[in-house]
């Protein structure tokens, strides 16, 4: 008898949004492993099958939905449930018929700050943190240096624009300056419904308002253990596999991966290149933006090398293209 070496089960799984952004749950059967818990629908691939033909068979079965629509959100691996397995999870919001336990098991639509009152299987944290973050994360240009107006300009047009994410970035800043911007900034983001990370002490996150952090790589090396309670973002700067094994030590939320091309800011650093990105992020359980040199055309190869989507500052940043 042959061995399979890779034992991991690849799971298709579909988090079916709808018009209210309701999340579909379905509860374990008492038959199987990981009975009791909430999970989103889904199911074991079949030897030669496409993941999404897959996706499309269980959902059919579990749920009774047809001709789903939707993009991949994330792809990770882990061994936190009842055995070790690969998630290839798709964001659905589109499909035909009424989804219902076609199975015998319960399903419920769910609010987002509802699913505290279930309990969901191991590493839908995960799941979740790539369902709450957007495609774009804005990394803003240097304030220091440019024309005060025109960057608040910017920042308003790239908010009403949809930007819900963004880091402030501004390396040349005092601490006691960047704070005072950082004020500002959330104060203007926070109106349109977007979030701002800082990259200085995790106090500042307290003081100016501020949703959460966005640390360098070596900042990730030297910490001891994530600086900020769950309800916060934390973020991590990385550039390789090493790097980004340091952000889970750390309980990062999700991280960058960087460069993937070459960038304006960066021109020294050899670019990874999509499969030099897609084998450093690899599967591992953290959603992972794609940064350096990329813009908003290049979301669909982010969305294809298993990105949460694109980071940028000169792709992001109105008016910075014709600079
Ligand atoms: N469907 C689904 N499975 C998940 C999630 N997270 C997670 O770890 N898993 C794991 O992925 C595996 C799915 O296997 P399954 O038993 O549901 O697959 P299946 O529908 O083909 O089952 P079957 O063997 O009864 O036909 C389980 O080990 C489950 O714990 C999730 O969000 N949704």
């Amino acid at each position: 008898m042959t061995v399979d070496v890779d034992d991991v089960l690849d799971i298709a799984v579909g988090v079916l949004v709808d018009a209210e952004g309701r999340l579909l749950i379905a509860q374990r059967r008492p038959d199987t492993p990981g009975a009791g818990f909430w999970e989103f629908p889904g199911g074991k691939r079949e030897d030669g099958e496409a993941i999404f033909d897959c996706l499309g068979r269980e959902l059919a079965e579990e749920i009774g939905v047809t001709d789903l629509r939707g993009a991949p959100l994330i792809r990770f691996a882990h061994d936190r449930g009842p055995r070790p397995v690969r998630l290839h999870v798709w964001r659905i919001d589109g499909w035909t018929g009424e989804p219902g336990g076609r199975e015998g098991q319960t399903v419920r639509w769910i609010a987002r700050d509802a699913l505290d009152e279930v309990e969901l299987l191991p590493a839908t944290d995960v799941i979740l943190a790539a369902l709450a973050l957007p495609r774009r994360y804005l990394i803003t240009p240097r304030l220091s240096g440019a024309d005060r107006k025109a960057w608040f300009g910017a920042l308003e047009e790239a908010l009403g624009r949809g930007t819900r994410l963004l880091r402030l970035r501004d390396p040349d800043l005092s601490d006691a300056r960047y704070a005072r911007l950082a004020e500002v900034v959330v104060e203007q983001a926070h109106r349109h419904g977007a979030a701002v990370l800082l990259d200085r002490d995790a106090d500042m996150v307290e003081t100016v308002g501020a949703d959460g952090l966005h640390w360098s790589a070596e900042r990730i090396a030297a910490a001891r253990r994530r600086p900020l309670p769950r309800e916060r973002w934390f973020a991590a700067s990385a550039h390789d596999a090493r790097e980004l094994d340091a952000a889970i030590a750390v309980d990062a939320d999700f991280a960058t991966v960087s460069p993937v091309a070459v960038t304006a800011s960066h021109p020294k650093a050899g670019p990874l290149g999509w499969p030099g990105f897609e084998s450093q992020r690899d599967d591992r359980a953290l959603p992972v933006y794609a940064l350096g040199g990329l813009e908003v055309a290049d979301e669909s190869d982010a969305l294809a090398h298993n990105a949460q989507g694109i980071a940028a500052i000169r792709g992001l940043w109105p008016g910075a293209a014709d600079a």
